[in-house]
């Protein structure tokens, strides 16, 4: 249906809380023409910005730089990955929209990943389906709802601020999102039907956060989690990444092509985490007919994504976390049309190929400097999760182990972190009795 009735069904329901963040703008939550100009402009953009020096993997790398400083500076100690990761993917969206990152104690920082966390469960919420349900009273009352329509305006009144600190200072290079999408409105005839302006540009910003923070970040920190509960996966990762890489460069994308169980794993993440299990709802712009049922237009469809992904027709022992059915006999990769956790058809996840880069760079760098485990006294991983617009995994503790330093402690300490991952995978099964 997503690809057969993708025209048809590629509306957006214009519920009271989508048009409060929407205003019928951006690509998100816009139906019709709005949308088709929204999308089209920001996918040229992006991949401008992709193509051009690859300055948005660029910008990934950065961030995956100062991730791995920050997990080093805490020597190993048990921590909530949340708010570190959070940070990331949202300096990763900052500087792909606004041209800068922002320091991990920054009160911008904190606040649009605070706004992020807030508003993309709401939709889910007990209070956001009540304001669904009754918006004029509930926008009166008191409750946890105002503080998130707080956090949304605090994001809107940043990304114009941040427009206007643009316009003001056009640079000759065009270097972000913002500055392309300017010369987009320039472009633009004003007798034309194209929507680039500047109310729309504000809100396909703030798309690109809430749309790209939380579901980046939330798939990392199950992959985290299940590489604590598979520890011969986390090693056969780490092993690849040692044989291949050479630790003194930085990890390109590119780099997926020779590390084919990595990419697998990765694969199996994005496919058992399932982190959007319904999508986004779609809305029917004509009549039409799904598998024999007649849909009226204007009929919301919900996609289930999660029975897609765990669907036993199409994955053997689809319960069990596999990286090896993304590979063939001989080891090489092997991509799967059914995997759909970005959806799929003209309404498919926009970022798709931005998460795809983070999620590869981010989770390959912190497998190379780091062993994760749970903290002492925690024996058991906890997999439930808390169902929301997103799947997240319940707040978890664990340890990022600098891998030199789980070599110390077998008492050598003259060997380069590559050769000290060697030493302690040996130990596993021998003792060590020598360097
Ligand atoms: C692991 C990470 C991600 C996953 C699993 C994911 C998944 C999805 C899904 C399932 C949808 C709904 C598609 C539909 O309506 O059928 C979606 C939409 C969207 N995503 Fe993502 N996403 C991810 C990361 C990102 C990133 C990094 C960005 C941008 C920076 C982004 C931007 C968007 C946008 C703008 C839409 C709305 C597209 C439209 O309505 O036309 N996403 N995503």
């Amino acid at each position: 249906m997503l690809v057969s009735k993708s025209e048809e069904t590629s509306g957006r329901p214009q519920t009271p809380f989508l048009l409060k963040y929407g205003r019928e703008r951006g690509v998100i939550s816009a139906t019709g023409h709005i949308w088709k100009q929204q999308r089209r402009a920001s996918v040229i953009i992006l991949r401008s910005l992709g193509i051009k020096q690859k300055s948005m993997e660029n910008r990934i790398q950065v961030e995956a730089q100062h991730m791995v400083e920050f997990l080093t500076s805490q020597q190993g100690r048990a921590l909530n990955p949340d708010h570190l990761i959070m940070s990331c993917v949202t300096n990763v969206i900052s500087a792909v929209v606004f041209g800068h990152r922002f320091s991990f104690d920054n009160q911008i920082l904190q606040c649009l990943a605070e706004a992020t966390k807030a508003v993309v469960p709401f939709l889910s919420s007990f209070w956001g389906q009540l304001y669904e349900t009754f918006p004029w009273l509930i926008s009166l009352l008191p409750g946890p709802h105002q503080k998130v329509f707080d956090l949304l305006e605090y994001v809107r009144n940043y990304v114009k601020k941040e427009v206007k600190d643009h316009q003001a200072s056009p640079k000759e290079e065009h270097q972000d999102f913002i500055d392309l999408y300017i010369s987009q409105i320039e472009k633009t005839n004003i007798d034309s039907k194209a929507a680039c302006d500047e109310a729309n540009l504000v809100q396909v910003v703030m798309d690109l956060f809430f749309a790209g923070s939380d579901t980046t970040a939330v798939t990392l920190l199950w992959a985290l989690l299940y590489v604590v509960k598979y520890p011969n996966v986390q090693e056969k990762v780490q092993r690849e990444l040692d044989d291949v890489l050479d630790p003194n460069k930085t990890i390109q994308y590119e780099h997926r092509m020779e590390l084919p169980y990595t990419n697998a794993v990765i694969h199996e993440i994005l496919r058992y985490s399932s982190i959007a299990p319904l999508g986004l709802p779609h809305l029917c712009l004509k009549d039409t007919t799904i598998q024999g049922f007649h849909l009226k237009k204007g009929t919301i469809v919900i996609c289930n994504l999660f029975s897609v992904l765990h669907d036993r027709n199409i994955w053997e022992a689809p319960e069990e976390f596999n990286p090896s059915r993304f590979l063939d006999k001989d080891g090489n990769f092997l991509m799967k049309e059914t995997l759909i956790p970005f959806s799929a058809g003209h309404r498919s996840c926009l970022g798709e190929q931005l998460a795809r880069t983070e999620l590869f760079i981010f989770f390959s760098s912190l497998l190379q400097h780091f062993t994760f485990r749970l903290p002492e006294g925690v024996k058991t991983v906890n997999l439930d999760f808390i169902m929301g617009t997103t799947l997240q995994p319940s707040p978890y503790q664990i340890c990022a182990l600098p891998r030199f330093i789980l070599h110390c402690s077998f008492g050598i300490n003259t060997f380069s972190v590559r050769n000290c991952c060697v030493v302690f995978e040996r130990t596993q099964s021998t003792p060590v009795t020598s360097s």
